[in-house]
């Protein structure tokens, strides 16, 4: 079956210290070559601390930000960057602070209006049942469309954030830390509500989070960052309850009550970004590092069943 999104090679650096004439002085890797697959209806949850690359690799995939090499597949398609709204038809984003992704100048109406305009040609009549049935989707009442985006609450600003993308018909969305900002007793209505939209619509979900329990209930499977690279993924029930990988241990071991975020696992040092490790990059923070992952980076590899790590030593702690 072909999958929903298939990355193959994906890459990102960033020039540091850029000079007018020849090479920069450095390059931060913030995403190494990153290849997966998302299955059509499947929510694939991706966790890491803070800087291993999850919002690179989020904004590369909605078209936001260049990869350096790499190639993104939507549904066997292979996406052209010279053709933005081929992005935007298939994939689109749900930003973490719900408010300030809303313009504060532009009515709700005129928001959710743009990418049906923009994206799928629609005016008159058929723009005005869409915008219905958009907001029908997320349980707004329509007299909010007159309103600006700082008349709502947090949890009715992503209910519009997520009406605005899903205004561009998408397959798939990217969900960058979706409820993280909300208070916990909305929390659980904007999470049913992505599952109720999910199941309806067919659609496919990347899911950002630092919170390992919200991950976990929402992800058919999960995607472990470190410095990067994907370290382990595997099915949600397993990756956290038998992990193969020392670091997805570590985030596992670090957050055991529900909505506590990946706190404990900060502690440890990260290598430097504008000079990594020849080997492992968690060889540093790794109670089981040996010679071989000093000299040499682990690919990642099929363990068991459908959990993958990229490990010398997976499962021995
Ligand atoms: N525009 C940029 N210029 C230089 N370095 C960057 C840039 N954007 C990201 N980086 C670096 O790339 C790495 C990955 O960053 P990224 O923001 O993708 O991580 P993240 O996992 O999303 O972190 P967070 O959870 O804090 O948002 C980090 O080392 C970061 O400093």
């Amino acid at each position: 079956m072909t999958a929903a999104l298939k990355i193959t090679d994906l890459t990102r650096t960033f020039a540091i210290g850029k000079r007018l004439f020849g090479p920069p002085k450095a390059r931060v890797h913030a995403v190494n070559p990153m290849s997966f697959e998302v299955r059509a209806g499947e929510t694939l949850g991706i966790v890491g601390e803070s800087g291993c690359g999850k919002s690179t690799l989020a904004r590369m995939l909605v078209g936001l930000l260049p990869p350096t090499s790499g190639q993104i597949e939507i549904e066997g398609r292979a996406l052209d960057r010279a053709d933005p709204a081929a992005f935007g038809r298939l994939i689109q984003y749900v930003f973490q602070d719900p408010v300030s992704s809303l313009n504060p100048r532009k009515t709700i109406r005129q928001i959710i209006e743009a990418p049906l305009r923009n994206l799928h040609g629609l005016h008159g009549p058929a723009l005005d049942t869409r915008i219905a049935e958009l907001f029908e989707a997320v349980n707004l009442r329509p007299e909010f469309l007159s309103r600006y985006p700082h008349e709502f609450s947090g949890g009715q600003a992503q209910r519009i954030g997520i009406a605005r993308a899903l205004a561009a018909s998408p397959r798939i969305l990217i969900l960058d830390e979706p409820v993280s900002a909300l208070d916990v007793s909305v929390q659980a209505q904007v999470l049913n509500l992505l599952a109720e939209l999910k199941a309806r619509l067919n659609l496919t979900y990347l899911f950002i989070s630092h919170d390992l329990a919200v991950v976990e209930a929402v992800s058919d499977r999960i995607a472990v960052l470190y410095f990067g690279s994907l370290v382990e993924t595997g099915p949600a029930e397993k990756v956290f309850a038998a992990p193969r990988h020392p670091y997805t241990k570590l985030l596992a071991d670090s957050a055991p009550v529900v909505g506590r975020p990946l706190g404990g696992a900060q502690s440890g040092e990260l290598p430097d970004p504008l000079n990594p490790p020849s080997g492992c990059a968690f060889a540093g923070r790794c109670p089981r590092v040996s010679d071989i992952c000093r000299a040499e980076v682990p690919k990642l590899r099929r363990i068991e069943g459908d959990q993958f790590a990229a490990c010398h030593h997976p499962g021995e702690f």
